[in-house]
């Protein structure tokens, strides 16, 4: 098989990131967005020892299961790479990835739930970080083609609020009437790297932040002045990010009008929530994740009880007001800031919120002897580390909830809790991505 050859292949599978699968000649080829059940004439891209990439060409048996997507860069994107496959497909295809995970583990026998769909499978994102690139000499917003640095443009991000794209098109107008230089990264030159839009679905306010490559521009004022007229907008903040990076936020943020929180709600609480604090992006889904979470703790009034990885409070909060103690650890200093407010806010007294990374806070209390009676984990892509771990078991808890959003990472800490006299029997994923491959889970392990 060579580059650029045309060959016909029967797609068998679906990959973790949601590429058709075909075998020929001895090689795994890798087709992008091919689905299971299609025979397919597609283009060589790449050839390595075992495997290949593809792309398709023409599709010449279709899939019951393919849907007509309005505009082909969602898929291209990665924006939403999912979008070409029916709903309740996306939420088997999330299922069958945590099934493979437990079988390569040899834990077949944990069950998985069915896939917890989301009330809104469109616009769902009350957040949007989308980066600012010059194609033609004028400024536009859009998201990279996956895998590059090359801007696609578009006004029309199909899984953020609409009331986002509106803000998002908005400002790009404004920056293009000010002819805002917009961020070079090659050279390293310019001005306007990214727009980061956030939106509350409980107030509608709407926070705007521009990541520049300064910490102010002369058009500012003028952009600003126009940027407080869009409706909805409560505050505009600069972000600061001077550096040579792929990480999207710089460390310092500049109120440039308005207020530097918006406030957003869930269930009976209400969370304030800074530039640079984690919020769950899918707002109607988090209340159904967090309950199967809290119900799978099994809280008691006595209950002294950890939120690790906590954010702005959100998990802790939600159950303080039905046990003895909550104590949240945080890397993020706003985020704390933010949940010390959330528990003021909310009226809650028994909730203590620390800074610190969980790896080397919860070793330092479980010296100090601290026990606790349940544990409650969401860390990021990377999961545990073996320190956690360890000085979690070390205070003893009942019951250790986890969730995740890279079931990879947390099939492997889940062993290790096995291996510390915890056992777990099920795994819950839910949707809080619809359109992309991304999972969520949720389990409880349980000391024996
Ligand atoms: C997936 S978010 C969960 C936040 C919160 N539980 C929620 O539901 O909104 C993970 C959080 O862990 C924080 N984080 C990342 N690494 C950390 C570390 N080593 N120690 C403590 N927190 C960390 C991030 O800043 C982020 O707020």
């Amino acid at each position: 098989m060579k580059k650029n050859q045309i060959v016909d292949l029967e797609i068998t599978d679906l990959s973790y990131e949601a590429m058709g699968v075909a075998h020929d000649e001895g090689l795994t080829i890798f087709v992008t967005n091919a689905l299971p059940g299609e025979i397919v004439s597609a283009k060589i891209l790449k050839v390595k020892k075992n495997f290949a990439f593809a792309k398709i060409e023409k599709i010449k048996k279709e899939s019951p299961d393919r849907v007509k997507i309005k505009l082909n860069q969602w898929v291209q994107t990665g924006l939403a790479s999912l979008a070409h496959i029916k709903y309740d497909k996306q939420l088997e295809f999330k299922r069958n990835q945590v099934v493979n995970l437990l079988k390569k583990a040899h834990l077949d026998d944990v069950e998985v739930g069915e896939t917890l769909p989301s009330p809104e499978q469109t616009g769902y994102r009350n957040k949007a970080q989308v980066p600012v690139r010059e194609i033609n000499g004028q400024l536009e917003i859009g998201f990279f083609r996956r895998h590059s640095h090359d801007l696609v443009p578009l006004t029309n991000f199909f899984t953020t609020d609409p009331e986002i794209d509106r803000v998002l098109v908005a400002v790009r107008d404004i920056l293009r009437k000010y002819r805002v230089p917009v961020y070079d990264e090659i050279n390293h030159k310019g001005e306007v790297r990214y727009l980061d839009v956030r939106r509350s679905k409980a107030t509608g306010e709407i926070m705007v932040i521009l990541v520049c490559l300064h910490k102010d521009f002369p058009q500012l004022l003028g952009v600003a002045a126009e940027i407080s007229q869009i409706h909805g907008v409560s505050g505009l903040i600069l972000n600061h990010n001077p550096k040579k990076t792929n990480v999207i936020l710089g460390k310092k943020d500049y109120v440039v009008f308005g207020n530097d929180q918006i406030t957003d709600k869930i269930g009976d609480l209400k969370f304030r929530i800074s530039p640079q604090s984690f919020f769950q992006i899918n707002s109607l889904q988090t209340p159904r994740l967090y309950d199967l979470a809290i119900k799978k703790a099994d809280l008691k009034p006595s209950d002294v009880v950890i939120d690790a990885y906590s954010g702005i409070g959100t998990i802790g909060l939600s159950v303080a007001k039905h046990v003895k103690a909550v104590r949240g650890i945080e890397v993020v200093r706003d985020a704390i800031k933010d949940a010390k407010d959330n528990a003021k806010l909310n009226g809650i007294d028994n909730a203590k919120y620390y800074l610190g990374k969980a790896e080397e806070v919860m070793p330092r209390w479980a010296k100090q002897g601290l026990k606790t009676d349940v544990v409650f984990v969401d860390p990021p892509r990377k999961g545990l580390t073996p320190e956690f771990i360890g000085a979690t078991v070390k205070t003893g808890p009942e019951k250790v909830v986890y969730i995740s959003c890279n079931p990879a990472t947390m099939v492997r800490d889940l062993q290790l809790f096995q291996e510390q006299g915890y056992e777990f029997d099920r795994i819950d994923p839910v949707d809080m991505f619809p359109q992309t491959p991304h999972v969520e889970a949720v389990t409880v392990l349980t000391k024996k």
